[in-house]
């Protein structure tokens, strides 16, 4: 039984004796103050999407048009939020989606490591990205005991693929998280406006440049010829996957490989007869295809055709901890939070990144006690409604 809640008591407690909480607890103002703070360059590549960001919006927004109905006289004095997902005991359903430019957003280059202290700190699981300034290794020692799932880009070249595939499983990782809508980037007006692509410039490839590998690949080691070595991790960043290489991913590992970027339910069908362990809906925040659906408003019909099978991860538009238990509710296993948590790493370090899943965790057990659910399985059960209200800001974005 956990007891996320307290943290609105210390809060509370602190400001009896004048202390003011350090970090916002909320989205707005913890994105107005992570405007100010972040280097413009890092600023623009986690904060913008694809073209006019019609989709990124969304994603946040239409978590607007799903409601919530509580129901009373039942005793939530205890919330039990916990959950088991591949085996992994967890205290909650929240996790960190993978971010490739973690690393920059802390003012030392180690975002990384600190968002995985973060981790270890609140038990909630980071999802590693293959795009990192720390190699995997030291990344998933900083979890400490708290679980982590490492999130590929696979790569072109076979050998590399199952190299960092190797290190993953060797150090401790509990999936594998393949990340399907990526091989090649969207439209991103605001890092086009300032000609600004980071891998490009050397940055978050510190994965690629310790790997062996992928070392065999160049003709000079990285220390030596960055220039050739950067130019080698752009020629062989992105596969195409297709149906088929499902059973060359599952020849690579023997841990639980979940699919990343699944949107339809046929796709979603099509992966568990292709031997998926785990869905990932998500449309990367909106950062990769404009135009689309947003993503939440996918979940149900995904969730009705994987119809228990397999667990089904989801993420995109996260700002709040109602936006968690709404996505539980309309039958999420896990839920992913993306460029909240790196604002509190840009303010605070691991600090700040752990009070902002502190925030996120606390709301949604204060949300299931009020709403009368003691359990995901109740807040599942009572599920919530598609609404016509129509709120006059888009803010939430
Ligand atoms: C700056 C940035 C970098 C990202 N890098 C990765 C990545 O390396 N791998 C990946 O699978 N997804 C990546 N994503 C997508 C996130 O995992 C996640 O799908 C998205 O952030 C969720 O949307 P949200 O930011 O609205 O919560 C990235 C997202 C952002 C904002
Ligand atoms: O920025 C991203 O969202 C991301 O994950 C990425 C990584 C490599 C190439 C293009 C996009």
């Amino acid at each position: 039984m956990t007891h996320f809640g307290d943290y609105q008591n210390l809060i509370y407690g602190n400001g009896l004796s004048g202390v003011q909480p350090t970090w916002p607890v909320d989205y707005a103002t913890l994105k107005v103050r992570a405007e100010a703070a972040m280097p413009p360059s890092v600023l623009n590549y986690v904060q913008g999407g694809c073209g006019d960001e019609f989709t990124q919006d969304e994603n946040a927004y239409a978590f607007r048009h799903w409601g919530m109905v509580p129901r009373m006289m039942v005793d939530c004095s205890k919330r039990d939020l916990s959950t088991r997902v591949f085996g992994i005991e967890l205290e909650s359903p929240l996790f960190m989606a993978p971010i490739g430019v973690t690393g920059m957003c802390t003012q030392d280059g180690h975002g990384d490591l600190a968002a995985a202290r973060a981790s270890a700190a609140t038990g909630v699981p980071l999802i590693a990205s293959t795009l990192s300034n720390d190699p995997l290794e030291a990344v998933r020692t900083a979890c400490r005991d708290t679980a982590a799932l490492f999130q590929l880009y696979t790569p072109r070249d076979p050998e590399l693929a199952a190299s960092l595939v190797g290190r993953a499983e060797a150090s401790g990782f509990k999936a594998i998280v393949v990340t399907l809508d990526t091989w090649v980037t969207g439209w991103r007006p605001r890092d086009l406006n300032v000609a600004n692509f980071p891998q490009l410039r050397g940055h978050v490839l510190q994965n690629y440049f310790t790997d062996p590998a992928f070392r065999k690949l160049l003709a000079k080691p990285p220390e030596d010829d960055m220039r050739a070595a950067i130019g080698t991790w752009a020629a062989t960043f992105g596969k195409v996957l297709t149906w088929d290489d499902m059973a060359w991913l599952r020849s690579l590992t023997k841990l639980p490989i979940v699919l990343k970027g699944i949107c339809h339910p046929d796709d979603a069908r099509r992966a568990i007869d292709t031997g998926a362990d785990g869905i990932y809906v998500s449309n990367h925040g909106g950062r990769q295809a404009n135009g689309g659906i947003a993503a939440i408003d996918m979940l149900p019909e995904v969730v009705a055709a994987v119809a228990g099978r397999i667990p089904v991860l989801f993420d995109s538009g996260i700002r709040s901890g109602s936006d968690v238990i709404k996505a539980i509710a309309l039958g999420a296993d896990l839920v992913g939070v993306g460029r909240t948590y790196s604002y509190g790493l840009a303010l605070g370090g691991a600090d700040g990144c752990a009070h902002v899943l502190r925030c996120l965790l606390a709301e949604a057990d204060l949300l299931m006690a009020v709403n009368g659910w003691p359990t995901l399985a109740a807040a599942r059960e009572a599920g919530a409604e598609r609404t016509d209200l129509a709120p006059p800001s888009r803010s939430s974005a």
